[in-house]
């Protein structure tokens, strides 16, 4: 156990970490903070809700010097939602020293972005298009950065990005330049690359047998694709999540299963990169204040998202590759809570799930899907739950009188049982037809990491972030292992 108080950090900060709730280093914390308060770059990599960002936020705030008004550090992160959060948990790290954060990201007015980088903060956090907009733009100058940091950096230096992050690196004095690379996934090929633009990295990998988080249940059931979306309500009546995280392959997908949630009754919207930067906040927001209860999302927000309340992650598709569904399952059982995962497997795709099991080294528990009939009595079960809380917990005097009135004309098991049917939503059945999309195949199998970069690039018109979406112009033709040269149009995100 590492106490914050033991990692000499200046007063300013300790407050802030106080101010924050944090009691003690997590392990990661407690490995890399000395070892970048000493300048080395390093390699950091953690399990999914482990405290990564305060990892590098901590020794971030200790390098500022506050009187000096220019950028000295700067984050990178893939997507816009993410680089949002990451400021935000980097301003809170540095209130007590008074450190000026912003975030500058595709999809926001950028006349409004240049207005507050007049006011010179000490620290960027980016997606890689919008900073490389204001590099060209000379709205933003790296000449005084001596910190760069790359979250979800094996994401980051995948080809789709790789591009991106070369040119902004290269805006930064090589001398100083402190690099700093975190995430939960580090495959070897992206590894090398990575230790081609550091020097003498160290590499901080805290062991676990598992990849994923041990605190994550995590099961699959096989079914045909035309079971999927019964399944997923049932699976939905049943574990009654509190925020539950649906991840589908494409765009069109998750606004056909947003859609098809909702006719069911659901509170459920969707997230992707075609929908506008303020739907996107907007339905996020909606999501962390509960008055959604489903967000169906691509691969947009696999990564690094820390919502709490997340108490259930379904992969309707299962993802294309194993980092993926390591950083997807991710989103719930964070910072020592537990959480469920569940992932849909069709027959043709049994393969990829070897393989995620594989690179985890874990197994998924085998479900068979639910039925109907236990479909209805998990709604009972919730409002039995509802119930006899209440009866423990509330106050009802208010409702005595009636419930006297109503026990002295009616059979109490007749009473009871009306009530129940009332508060249980009985499962709706309404029949739902979705475009089907083609079977998942590993990225590695259609040649590496070696994808080319498809849709815009992040920050720039209406395809930002819109890596990654194999299927939806490819109709349903599937790509097998025969699309190696095909191009990345449009990607999942
Ligand atoms: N030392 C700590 N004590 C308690 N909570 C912490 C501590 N450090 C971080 N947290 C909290 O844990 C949660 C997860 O942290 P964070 O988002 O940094 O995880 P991560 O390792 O970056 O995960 P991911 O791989 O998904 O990006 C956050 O809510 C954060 O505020
Ligand atoms: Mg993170």
């Amino acid at each position: 156990m590492t106490l914050f108080s033991e990692l000499g950090l200046d007063k300013s900060t300790i407050k802030s970490i106080e101010k924050m709730g944090f009691e003690e280093a997590t392990p990661i914390q407690a490995q890399t903070i000395p070892l970048a308060i000493e300048g080395s770059d390093i390699i950091g990599q953690a399990q999914t809700g482990t405290g990564k960002t305060a990892a590098f936020g901590i020794p971030l705030m200790e390098k500022i010097e506050i009187n000096e008004e220019h950028v000295q550090g700067i984050v990178i992160a893939p997507t816009r939602e993410l680089a949002i959060q990451v400021s935000e948990e980097l301003y809170k790290l540095g209130f007590g020293k008074r450190v000026r954060v912003m975030a500058v990201y595709g999809g926001q007015d950028i006349d409004r972005q240049i207005r507050a980088l007049k006011k010179k903060p000490h620290i960027i956090v980016g997606t890689p298009g919008r900073l490389l907009d204001h590099i060209k733009r000379k709205t933003l100058r790296l000449g005084n950065v001596n910190t760069v940091v790359l979250d979800e950096a094996d994401e980051m230096l995948n080809m789709g990005f790789i591009e991106d992050i070369e040119s902004i690196l290269s805006e930064v004095p090589e001398e100083n330049r402190q690099t700093l690379l975190f995430s939960a996934t580090m495959p070897g090929p992206i590894r090398k690359i990575a230790e081609k633009f550091m020097h003498d990295p160290k590499v901080v990998k805290v062991q676990a047998k598992e990849m994923t988080v041990s605190k994550i249940k995590q099961s699959y059931i096989e079914l045909k694709e035309n079971e999927k979306f019964d399944t997923l309500t049932r699976l939905l009546d049943i574990q009654t999540p509190e925020l539950a995280i649906v991840f589908g392959r494409t765009k069109r997908r998750v606004d056909e299963l947003s859609s098809a949630l909702n006719v069911r009754g659901y509170m459920a919207e969707g997230i992707h990169g075609d929908l506008t930067q303020a739907k996107r906040m907007s339905v996020l927001k909606k999501f962390k204040e509960g008055s959604i209860d489903v967000l169906v999302a691509t691969d947009v927000a696999a990564r690094g998202l820390d919502i709490s309340g997340v108490t259930h992650v379904y992969n309707f598709d299962i993802p294309q590759d194993p980092e993926s569904y390591v950083h997807r399952i991710g989103r719930t059982g964070r910072a020592g809570k537990t959480g469920e995962a569940v992932s849909f497997v069709t027959y043709r795709e049994r393969s990829q799930l070897y393989a995620i099991e594989n690179t985890t080294k874990k197994k998924m528990d085998k479900m068979k899907p639910p039925t109907l009939s236990e479909a209805i009595e998990g709604q009972q079960k919730a409002v039995m739950d509802k119930i006899l809380s209440a009866v423990e917990g509330e106050d009802f005097s208010l409702y005595v009188a009636t419930a006297e009135d109503l026990l002295s004309k009616h059979d109490a098991t007749d009473l009871l049982a009306a009530v129940i049917k009332i508060m249980a939503k009985e499962p709706d059945q309404t029949p739902i037809k979705l475009t089907e999309e083609a079977p998942a195949f590993s990225k590695r199998d259609r040649g590496g990491y070696q994808g080319n970069r498809g849709g815009g690039r992040s920050g720039r018109g209406s395809t930002t972030n819109n890596r990654k979406d194999w299927g939806q112009k490819r109709g349903r033709k599937p790509a097998g292992r025969g699309g190696q040269g095909q191009k990345r149009e449009n990607k999942q995100y």
